[in-house]
């Protein structure tokens, strides 16, 4: 059974459905990113699959049930979704103190938490002097009290600075190795692309892509470049074979992907000299774009 499972999971405000019908699902023990562009429609889905905002239809269950009816929440699912609200004249460790009461958890877990996210030096400092990183890596010490399961994080490395973002990405990968299932949401793919093993991209409340991120590759469009002195003979023989090729400048060519090796032989056959032939690397933040412009590019619900 999947730990996470979104089905037909749809919420309108008014007459707009900000998510629209959405489903996908997240294995146990897989890290998750969860991405789309800014007004996508993540924190909405994450707040429905927390219970804290109600669908207008379908469903989020966690462990197959709505969040609201486990057994123990807090041990099940911790979760970051809204910046934090640690009083300021508390200290760090106070703030978990009190959080950990109603987790049923005691000082020993707030040392350790403390110490899994690097605010052990500073957890008898007020939390009103942290830095946004530092408030982040407090949202996630709380997060983690009851030791659960699955980590539900929206956008945690906004306001990160460089050495945060590298710290995060460390942390999450630890958080998976121990078994944990984490759904981390981003807006930007190169955030969470060397952490993540799979994605679930949404745009305009809807699901563009799910699958891992080869899968994602295998969608990119690296175009093949052609170099010759014969390119305009050469342009018509493509075309002649089928593919699509325009000018890219003297002696230039470009053609579509997969073309490479039937350019090379083509050539060949008829002696024409290539200076160059290469294709690009896919890549994965043009698929990003791609992927979720088209989704917002149509027409209004
Ligand atoms: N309570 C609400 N009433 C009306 N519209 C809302 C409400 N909550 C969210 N929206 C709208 O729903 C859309 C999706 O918002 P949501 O915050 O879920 O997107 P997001 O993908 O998390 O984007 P961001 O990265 O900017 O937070 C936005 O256009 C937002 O304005």
């Amino acid at each position: 059974m999947p730990v996470i499972t979104i089905e037909g999971l749809t919420k309108r405000y008014g007459d707009r459905a900000v998510v629209d019908r959405l489903g996908f699902t997240v294995e146990q023990g897989s890290l998750v990113g969860f991405l789309g562009p800014n007004g996508a429609g993540k924190t909405t889905t994450l707040r429905m699959l927390l219970g804290l905002v109600r669908p207008t239809s379908g469903r989020a269950l966690v462990y197959g049930r709505p969040y609201r009816e486990l057994a123990d929440p807090a041990r099940a699912v911790g979760a970051v979704v809204e910046t934090m609200t640690a009083h300021p004249r508390r200290t760090a460790r106070h703030h978990l103190r009190m959080l950990g009461i109603r987790v049923g958890v005691g000082a020993r877990r707030v040392d350790a938490v403390l110490g899994l996210v690097g605010l052990t030096d500073a957890a008898d400092r007020r939390a009103g002097g942290f830095s946004l990183g530092m408030r982040q890596r407090l949202a996630l010490a709380a997060a983690l009290l009851g030791d659960p399961g699955v980590l539900v994080l929206d956008e945690p490395a906004n306001g990160l600075d460089p050495e945060g973002i590298h710290w995060l990405r460390g942390f999450l990968r630890s958080q998976a190795a121990e078994g944990r299932t984490v759904l981390v949401s981003s807006h930007q793919l190169a955030e969470v692309q060397h952490t993540v093993d799979q994605v679930v991209i949404v745009a305009g409340g809807r699901l563009v892509a799910a699958g891992s991120l080869d899968d994602l590759r295998s969608r990119a469009s690296g175009r093949v470049h052609v170099r010759s002195p014969e390119a305009e003979r050469l342009a018509g023989l493509l075309a002649a074979a089928g593919a699509t090729v325009r000018p890219a400048g003297p002696g230039r060519l470009e053609a579509p992907p997969g073309w490479a090796e039937h350019i090379g032989l083509l050539s060949a056959e008829h002696r024409i000299p290539l200076f160059e032939l290469r294709e690009d690397a896919p890549d994965l933040e043009e698929v990003f774009f791609r992927l979720t412009r088209t989704a917002e590019d149509r027409e209004p619900r």
